[in-house]
């Protein structure tokens, strides 16, 4: 459900030369409030303090993870979201979903973006084939397309290969297996913009050789695809542009393999 804090509003349809902008972030700040976090103090004293009103908002600490970040995205491009540990990829990628409010600054969407996560909420007491149907129907499809589509994704998803493993609980699977329905589901609509955090460093090769053809198809019906990964790898198969956030900052973004070369001397630093 879309926070209604989240400054957003459709991106104007006009095309901008021969690119069509599909998300527009324009001095986007997301912090986050930690309400309740120690001080350091026993809570006795936080809560003396906070009756008798010194200092301001006792216990809440404030995390700046993403600072001024300003791009647009267009429509048929596939963007990596690169950073050490903590830059702000994923909460970026929230915030573009309309999952967290922007501080300051906005995000301009165009449809809908659907995120993708390896933390898409399947029931592990649910089989796969109801969480094939239930996450279809999550998404907007009619009952017609999920039975149309049912097999289509059970076969990318590989997860019978071994077995009939679509009808026994997901708690049976391995984490592979899940993260690779996961993906499955999540890739059997056509999205305007799909956000992908980190799904492609959980399959074995050739699923991912799949997901990334997967991608290139999104890609070829118009769609703009965001993907967070660690992966280089996976970056450089699957993006034509990087953005290279640190510290929640954007330190860089351009060409794949120029931010990469650029990314790969500071990792090694
Ligand atoms: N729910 C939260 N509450 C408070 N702080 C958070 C929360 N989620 C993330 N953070 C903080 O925000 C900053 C950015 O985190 P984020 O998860 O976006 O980074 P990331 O680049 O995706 O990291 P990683 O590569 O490790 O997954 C970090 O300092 C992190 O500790």
């Amino acid at each position: 459900m879309l926070n209604p804090q989240v400054k957003r509003s459709d991106v104007p349809a006009q095309r901008t030369g021969e690119r069509t902008p599909t998300v527009i972030a324009d001095g986007v700040d997301i912090v986050y409030r930690v309400v309740g976090s120690g001080t350091g103090r026993g809570s006795a004293t936080s809560a003396l303090s906070r009756i008798i009103g010194r200092g301001k908002r006792p216990g809440v600490r404030e995390v700046h993870a993403v600072k001024g970040v300003t791009f647009t995205a267009y429509r048929g491009e596939a963007i990596g979201l690169i950073g050490t540990n903590g830059s702000g990829k994923s909460t970026l990628l929230r915030a573009v979903a309309g999952l967290l409010p922007c501080e300051n600054g906005r995000i301009y969407t165009d449809g809908q973006p659907s995120l993708m996560g390896v933390n898409a909420a399947l029931m592990d007491d649910l089989t796969g084939e109801r969480n094939v149907t239930l996450g279809c129907l999550a998404m907007g499809m009619s009952r017609e397309q999920v039975r149309e589509r049912y097999d289509e994704i059970v076969d990318f998803s590989g997860v019978n290969d071994k077995g009939d493993f679509i009808s026994l609980p997901m708690r049976t699977y391995s984490s592979g297996m899940k993260a690779r329905l996961r993906f499955s589901i999540g890739a059997a609509k056509d999205h305007d913009v799909l956000l992908i955090d980190e799904a492609l460093a959980t399959g074995d090769a050739r699923f991912q050789k799949r997901s990334e053809a997967r991608i290139r198809e999104l890609r070829a019906k118009a769609g703009t695809v965001f993907l967070v990964s660690h992966s280089n790898k996976s970056i450089r198969d699957t993006c034509d542009r990087v953005l290279w956030l640190e510290k929640g900052e954007l330190r860089m973004d351009g060409p794949t393999e120029q931010v990469l070369q650029e990314y790969e001397r500071f990792t090694s630093r």
